[in-house]
């Protein structure tokens, strides 16, 4: 009988087991992850060396080249052209000795193994070019701009030397600014390869979760995104996978996205998704590039808990859910989870402002619930004396604390005498606060041009929130008759229509529609960046003899060297050279500073736009 003999066969396969478990070392979470880390190295460094090696001796082998291409193409009549080089009656030496009268191109066709099945020749027809095709002198590239971008500074790697077969070039000051060169610290993309392999393996060879690798540190990369820094599980998402002989993972396969039994996941994938939009609440546009890190929120260091009878000062009646402010709260403490715990933590921390009773909306709780978790949370931080950083004061850094914007309260823009901007977070009755002004166009011709108007004499653009009289914003479709705000322009975008040409000096700037005195003729823009970064990029200014840098203060510039717009042909003239027809003027535009270039004078189509750059741009 078959049965009894196959119950002794599973309990001694059961007793193997055990006895194999017992032998065998228990191996901790990290030396797994360890070995399976090592392990796919090896399998990849193994493989990369062959496949590094069969693509170079590809390029040395005619057919191997053939042999990629599509099948469609890999006909014997595939030809190559070897042409004579075209004589210039200048003669350059090494080509002396060439027959020019009568030049000939050869042509080889192959046959798909490689070998040469005939050999012909062809007297073309040749054009002579004179000088009239001269070689462009060598130009930086530039990025195009509509906008300035924040900058800030370039990385301390360089990811090249630059001018290295000029030997006029002083190249060992300019390396004097860089620490390291790009190669020897970037990331490698490698690296991500094989450490993704490595988790998959663990994943499902192994079982083991995402807390698991994670949490014994062993990787050297994080699966988990970080306020801000996405992690492996996330870049892997967005880019294509490389097909390398040792990959296990299936090309269907989509990583699930990390569960994390720890309950900080909610502020961490909050952080992550603030850091997407701009905090400046004048712009909050995804990814911005124009305000950068200067706004980051996750950094703000002014944010503070305002204390609890403050917040509640604020409540005048009860609101509906189970409100703190009814008779019926229960003394009991809440028997919250480490989940509704984390929410409530991550809500109160990004926004300290925030009632009792909008919370409790938030966490999904009864108000007087979150009250009593409030006031646990102030006595807690009560206890821990929590320190506020100082940070020097950025341009246009709007506040953000609680109270009125006074000395009292540290306020920002009471420490740097400027008006509170429509992106500080202080209440829209605050006394700082800019009011705008009251032009009329009707009573005026272009409204807001002389200094009478507050804002053109505070070099601030009109504020469509603030400017309610003079059409600032657009000219209503209704009403096409109105006549646009003259100090808005910038912020409207209405700019002259430009075109390059070769000037005295390079390149120039030329209108290529006429310009009326203080039209617009255009915004200046570039990377907004720091002045180690200036000088840094001067070595490169000083040796090309061209400069884009425009000074904004001590601390930061505009440089439209490598991204712009055509203003950065725009060349300099002053009395002695012949005029100036416009001029550089920063104006603060909705919050922002903007440098436009206004024409000072009528100015008609063709001409070159020329302004001062002032008494120090030659100097220096
Ligand atoms: C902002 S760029 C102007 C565009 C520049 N012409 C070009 O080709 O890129 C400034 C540089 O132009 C040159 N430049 C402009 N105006 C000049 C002038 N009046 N005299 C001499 N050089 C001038 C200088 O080399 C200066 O560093």
């Amino acid at each position: 009988m078959d049965v009894p003999a196959d119950t002794d066969s599973d309990s001694a396969d059961e007793q193997n087991d055990v006895l194999k478990t017992l032998l065998e070392p228990e191996v901790s979470t990290s030396d797994l992850v360890q070995s399976v880390f090592s392990q796919v190295q090896t399998e990849f460094t193994e493989w990369n060396v062959t496949h590094c090696h069969q693509v170079l001796t590809s390029f040395t082998a005619p057919s191997t080249w053939r042999s990629r291409l599509h099948p469609d193409l890999r006909s014997p009549t595939l030809a190559s052209i070897t042409a004579i080089p075209n004589p210039s009656l200048d003669a350059r030496p090494a080509l002396q000795g060439v027959d020019f009268a009568s030049p000939l191109v050869s042509q080889e066709v192959y046959a798909s193994d490689g070998a040469v099945i005939e050999v012909s020749s062809v007297k073309p027809d040749i054009i002579y070019l004179t000088s009239s095709l001269e070689p462009h002198p060598p130009y930086e590239s530039c990025s195009p701009l509509h906008r300035s971008v924040f900058h800030g500074d370039d990385s301390d790697n360089m990811n090249f030397i630059p001018y290295a077969d000029d030997n006029t070039f002083h190249r060992d000051n300019h390396t004097f600014h860089y620490d390291s060169f790009s190669w020897q610290d970037t990331f490698d993309p490698d690296l991500e390869v094989i450490v993704l392999e490595a988790v998959y393996r663990l994943l499902i060879q192994h079982a083991l979760t995402h807390d698991d690798i994670e949490g014994c540190n062993v990787l050297p990369l994080k699966l988990r995104s970080r306020s801000g820094i996405p992690g492996l599980l996330s870049i892997t998402r967005r880019r294509d996978r490389l097909h390398w002989a040792g990959n296990t993972i299936p090309t269907s396969y989509t990583f699930p996205p990390p569960t994390w039994s720890e309950g900080s996941d909610f502020g961490n994938r909050l952080k992550t998704l603030n850091s997407l939009f701009c905090p400046n609440l004048s712009c909050v546009e995804p990814l911005c590039s124009v305000h950068g890190v200067q706004y980051s929120m996750s950094r703000n260091p002014m944010r503070s808990h305002p204390p609890l009878s403050h917040i509640l000062g604020e409540i005048t009646s009860p609101c509906r859910n189970q409100c703190f402010m009814n008779d019926k709260i229960k003394e009991a403490s809440p028997s919250w989870g480490e989940a509704d715990l984390d929410v409530f933590r991550v809500i109160s921390e990004i926004s300290p402002n925030t009632t009792p009773c909008d919370l409790a909306q938030l966490c999904l709780k009864p108000c007087y619930e979150v009250i009593l978790s409030t006031e646990a949370r102030t006595k807690v931080e009560a206890k821990s004396g929590v320190l506020l950083l100082e940070v020097a004061v950025l341009i246009n850094d709007p506040c953000h604390h609680t109270g009125p914007c006074n000395s009292s309260t540290g306020c920002p823009c009471f420490k740097n005498q400027s008006h509170c901007q429509r992106h500080c977070r202080c209440s829209p009755e605050c006394i700082r606060r800019w009011k705008g002004c009251h032009c009329s166009s009707a009573r005026s011709k272009w409204g807001c041009v002389t200094e009478k108007c507050p804002c053109v004499e505070a070099r601030r653009e009109c504020d469509p929130e603030l400017c309610m009289d003079c059409s600032c914003m657009w000219v209503s479709p209704n009403a096409p008759d109105d006549t646009p705000c003259r100090n808005s322009q910038i912020q409207r975008g209405v700019q002259k229509k430009l075109e390059v040409k070769r000037s005295s000096w390079g390149l120039g700037t030329f209108l290529v529609e006429a310009a009326k005195a203080g039209d617009l003729i255009t915004e200046y823009v570039g990377e907004m960046v720091y002045e180690p970064t200036v000088e840094s990029r001067a070595d490169l200014a000083t040796h090309r003899n061209r400069c884009y840098v425009f000074g904004l203060n001590n601390t930061l510039s505009l440089d439209a060297t490598y991204a712009g717009n055509l203003s950065r042909f725009i060349d300099h003239s002053d009395e002695e050279r012949g005029t100036a027809n416009s001029q550089a003027q920063v104006q603060l535009v909705n919050g922002d500073h903007r440098i436009g270039i206004f024409a000072i004078r009528d100015m008609e189509a063709g001409s070159q736009v020329l302004m001062n750059y002032g008494s120090q741009f030659f100097v220096e």
